[in-house]
């Protein structure tokens, strides 16, 4: 459990020192004055039948430590948006991520999709905040959080207006996840979170074990067309996907390339 704890202690102090200079009164006033989210679950199906890619924005990750750092995320979020990509994710952990809410809030001023928040979410406080930067999704990551913690943050999520995406790794999460209420939205981590092994097997173990009606998302470790078909075929209905898109020198022509389009692969 230590590297994910490790993120999380640091994200708790993170936030004590945030909430001395922005009260909760005052992040809460700027939540509820900003303009409706755009819907994420919608985005999630285009209409045109494309593959739906949400496509993320990291300078850095614990796993590999940096990717980019001189990474402009005003720039790769226009080339996610160019390459057909349904929705943008951006890591808002400025430690192990070098990330920043202000990335965010840049990200979803400049392009029309739907922008979810990636982070390390355990507080209320947290929610108000990607609200008011624009946001339309939060990750909630269900081995961390207590039942009883993510069936509120779940609940604050949707008053909101956004959308949880809960994310699972195990079967015990997903069990946890289905009793803390009716998630819309899991996302299967195919990287463990304590160790930070991949395997795609993770989404294959556990994609049946969902309920019907809930919409998924494969996470982490996608990096082909190969990979895509072999989740499709297991009912996925997106994928997420940072490292590869991060790094690629052309990302445009990459998500095409992983979308099936203008190949001779077929959708
Ligand atoms: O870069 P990848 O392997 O394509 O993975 C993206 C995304 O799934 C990964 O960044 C991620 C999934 N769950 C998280 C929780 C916290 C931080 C990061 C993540």
């Amino acid at each position: 459990m230590s590297r994910l704890r490790d993120i999380f202690a640091a994200r708790v102090e993170d936030l004590d020192r945030v909430k001395h200079q922005h009260p909760l009164t005052e992040v809460r006033r700027l939540a509820e004055q900003s303009p409706p989210p755009r819907d994420f679950l919608t985005a999630l199906h285009p209409q045109d039948g494309r593959v739906a890619i949400v496509a993320e924005i990291k300078r850095a990750s614990p796993s590999r430590g940096i990717l980019r750092a001189d990474l402009d995320v005003v720039d790769q979020a226009r080339l996610y948006e160019a390459g057909g990509a349904v929705a943008v994710s951006v890591l808002t952990e400025p430690r192990f991520f070098q990330g920043d809410l202000e990335d965010l809030s840049l990200v979803a001023r400049t392009i029309p999709l739907p922008v979810l928040r990636k982070d390390f979410i355990f507080d209320p406080y947290q929610l108000y905040e990607a609200r008011a930067a624009g946001a339309s999704a939060v990750l909630l990551i269900a081995s961390y959080l207590d039942r009883v913690l993510l069936q509120d943050l779940m609940a604050l999520t949707q008053t909101l207006g956004m959308t949880a995406l809960v994310e699972i790794h195990t079967v015990e999460d997903l069990e946890k996840s289905l009793h803390a209420g009716l998630p819309r939205l899991i996302g299967i981590n195919n990287r463990n979170l304590h160790d930070f092994s991949v395997s795609l097997d993770t989404t294959i173990t556990l994609r049946h074990l969902i309920p019907a009606g809930i919409r998924v998302i494969a996470e982490s470790g996608i990096h082909t067309r190969e990979d895509i078909q072999r989740l499709r075929s297991v009912g996925v209905d997106a994928f997420l996907i940072g490292e590869v898109l991060v790094l690629a020198s052309n990302p445009v022509a990459l998500l095409r390339e992983l979308r099936g389009e203008g190949s001779n692969h077929g959708g």
